[in-house]
């Protein structure tokens, strides 16, 4: 199969998109993606990277707007001119502003398109060209009933291979000490690794080590330091990572999200307030309805009240478990292999 994959910006696009690839060797993979954007660090290696320069609308009109617009209308044509020359058979997008251009250039040449929608309340994009694509696959089992014109099927979120088998992990960290792991997202949260450095001391006097992915842009990640506090910008092996932890405290991502599940990693989670419709909060609520996170609101949590919840979990190993038992009923492990088989079909008569 020959396929384009759409997909950009952020971990939560990029790395479900890269869990169905890796399941499609046999298939000749070409990438969309935008210049600048983590895709270029992330798929040149394994697959040609194909950049369209766009960008997604501002919430106020402008006469950037109609730059924006221009530049959507424009790269429709582009995209189109790319599936012609690739003789593209089937696109798969992980929603965003780059879906746009690829859901309508597959449109206008005949090409099938799969949707995969992460997120509990859906995007702009999502809701607006789902009709037109062959299936829209949604990560939370309830955002069915917002996309009512399209054919959609819950296959939860993809996750990368690495999480369906044990990792080594390369922290120098005691086997029975608990580890938290602090998550902003793929880019890190500022408001978040604030909040946690003014707890970590109490945590690590209690036992605990801490990893802390900061993200890039943090500029007082110099100003903790602790012999069993280990802040990162971006860590790759994620799953040994998620794998060891006994606790995280995190953003929610859906990507995140799906990745606590499959790891059974009980969570506490601070959603980014901020987020499009605030889907961070309704895909952080499904955790907590099934009792596998604690949800707080950013602008409701003080550090005092962080503090003292997370010492309450490291003293009750058996609500730890519990949680994590109920992470894991969340858990469909076969994401990509559902995805796999929806993009395959496409090729059957
Ligand atoms: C601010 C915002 O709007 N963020 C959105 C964005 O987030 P973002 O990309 O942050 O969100 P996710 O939580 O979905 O995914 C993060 C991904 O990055 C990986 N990771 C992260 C840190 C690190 O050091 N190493 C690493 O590999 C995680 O393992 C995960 O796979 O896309 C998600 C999927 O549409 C949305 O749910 C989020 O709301």
């Amino acid at each position: 199969m020959r396929l384009l994959i759409a997909a950009s910006g952020t971990g939560g696009h990029l790395f479900p998109a890269l869990a169905v690839a890796q399941r499609l060797p046999q298939a000749e993979i070409n990438w969309l993606g935008v210049p600048n954007r983590l895709e270029q660090t992330l798929v040149p290696q394994t697959y040609p990277l194909h950049l369209i320069p766009i960008e997604g609308f501002q919430q106020r009109f402008s006469l950037k707007t109609l730059r924006i617009l221009w530049q959507q209308i424009r790269s429709i044509w582009q995209v189109k001119k790319l599936l012609k020359t690739l003789q593209i058979e089937a696109v798969f997008t992980t929603g965003g502003y780059i879906a746009a251009p690829a859901i309508l250039a597959a449109k206008l040449q005949g090409i099938p398109v799969i949707l995969h929608e992460s997120n509990a309340i859906p995007g702009k994009v999502t809701r607006l060209l789902a009709p037109l694509c062959h299936t829209v696959a949604i990560g939370f089992q309830n955002t069915a009933r917002l996309l009512p014109p399209a054919k959609t099927r819950w296959v939860s979120t993809p996750v990368r291979d690495s999480f369906l088998t044990p990792q080594p992990l390369d922290f120098p960290i005691p086997s029975e000490a608990p580890l938290i792991v602090v998550m902003g997202g793929s880019q890190g949260a500022l408001a978040l690794n604030r909040l946690v450095r003014l707890c970590a001391e109490s945590w690590l006097t209690a036992g605990a080590y801490i990893v802390h992915l900061t993200g890039e842009q943090d500029p007082d990640v110099e100003s903790f330091q602790h012999p069993h506090y280990f802040p990162r910008p971006f860590y790759h092996n994620m799953a040994g990572l998620l794998q060891r932890a006994n606790l995280a405290i995190s953003r929610a991502g859906a990507g995140t999200l799906t990745e606590l599940a499959v790891t059974q990693t009980p969570a506490i989670l601070i959603p980014y307030p901020y987020a499009a419709e605030d889907h961070q909060y309704y895909n952080a609520i499904a955790f907590e309805e099934k009792a596998a996170a604690q949800v707080y609101r950013q602008n409701d949590l003080t550090p005092q009240h962080l503090e003292q919840q997370v010492l309450e979990l490291l003293k009750n190993p058996h609500q730890l478990t519990q949680m994590a038992q109920q992470a894991a009923q969340l858990a469909v492990l076969d994401s990509a292999e559902q995805l796999v088989q929806l993009l395959t079909s496409l090729q059957s008569p």
